[in-house]
């Protein structure tokens, strides 16, 4: 799949994969919602393995970010966001998504954490593609902001407004559909949505877009060393 992706991209299929990772962001972040937010899993001095099991976590996070790197310019390789997605998932986002309390399922939802974190690492370093294939459709647009370092305006030349508006409403359907408890009946309870379309919506306005293109910025910065 890697492969393909290097050789056949464009700005089309690059967008349809960041369309197929929002099923996957989605469904990853319900799986996490079961589970009450377990601080417990996060607390080094309660739990014996946790040491070794956060560098796991981390571990894992860092191989999807690097296997990217290896197939792009060698721009690619610095750039590392982790840090970054790690706060964001642990200090905003899971509070928003879970219930409060302690069922102590630990390694369940650390498991479910690490689906969700390596999801998110995933699209927003996708930001590389992106960058990749806007560069390449139109070096000369980009090359005199490269020269310059001006970030102000890389950042302008790659925002596509009306396509970020269309991605947040998306997923907010998305997490709608996914989220709803399936009967057999017609009937279907808003109140049952096993997640909040709104999250889902500013997860991707304030942090999974704002990240991407950060990246994007970024891997433009150095494109041309
Ligand atoms: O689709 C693009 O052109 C992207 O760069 C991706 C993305 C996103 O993160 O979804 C980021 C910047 C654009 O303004 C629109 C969307």
């Amino acid at each position: 799949m890697e492969v393909a992706e290097s050789n056949e991209m464009t700005l089309e299929t690059v967008r349809d994969s960041l369309i197929r990772q929002e099923d996957t962001i989605i469904f990853s972040l319900i799986e996490r919602t079961k589970y009450p937010i377990n601080v417990g899993a996060y607390d080094k001095t309660k739990t014996a393995v946790s040491e070794c099991s956060d560098s796991l976590v981390e571990f894992m996070v860092k191989e999807t970010e690097a296997a990217y790197a290896k197939i792009l310019h060698p721009a690619a390789a610095s750039i590392n966001v982790n840090s970054t997605i790690w706060e964001v998932y642990f200090s905003q986002l899971l509070p928003l998504i879970t219930v409060p309390g302690d069922d102590g399922n630990y390694a369940t939802s650390a498991v479910s954490d690490l689906a969700c974190l390596q999801a998110l690492s995933r699209r927003i370093h996708y930001g590389k593609f992106v960058a990749e294939v806007k560069f390449k459709d139109a070096p000369k647009k980009y090359e005199s902001a490269i020269c310059s370092q001006d970030r102000d305006a890389l950042m302008k030349l790659l925002t596509f407004e009306t396509v970020e508006e269309r991605v947040k409403k998306r997923v907010a359907k998305k997490a709608m559909l996914f989220g709803q408890e399936v009967s057999l009946d017609d009937n279907y309870d808003e109140k049952k949505l096993k997640i909040d379309p709104a999250i889902v919506s500013r997860l991707y306005e304030e942090w999974v877009m704002p990240l991407t293109k950060l990246v994007e910025v970024e891997y433009l910065l150095r494109r041309l060393d």
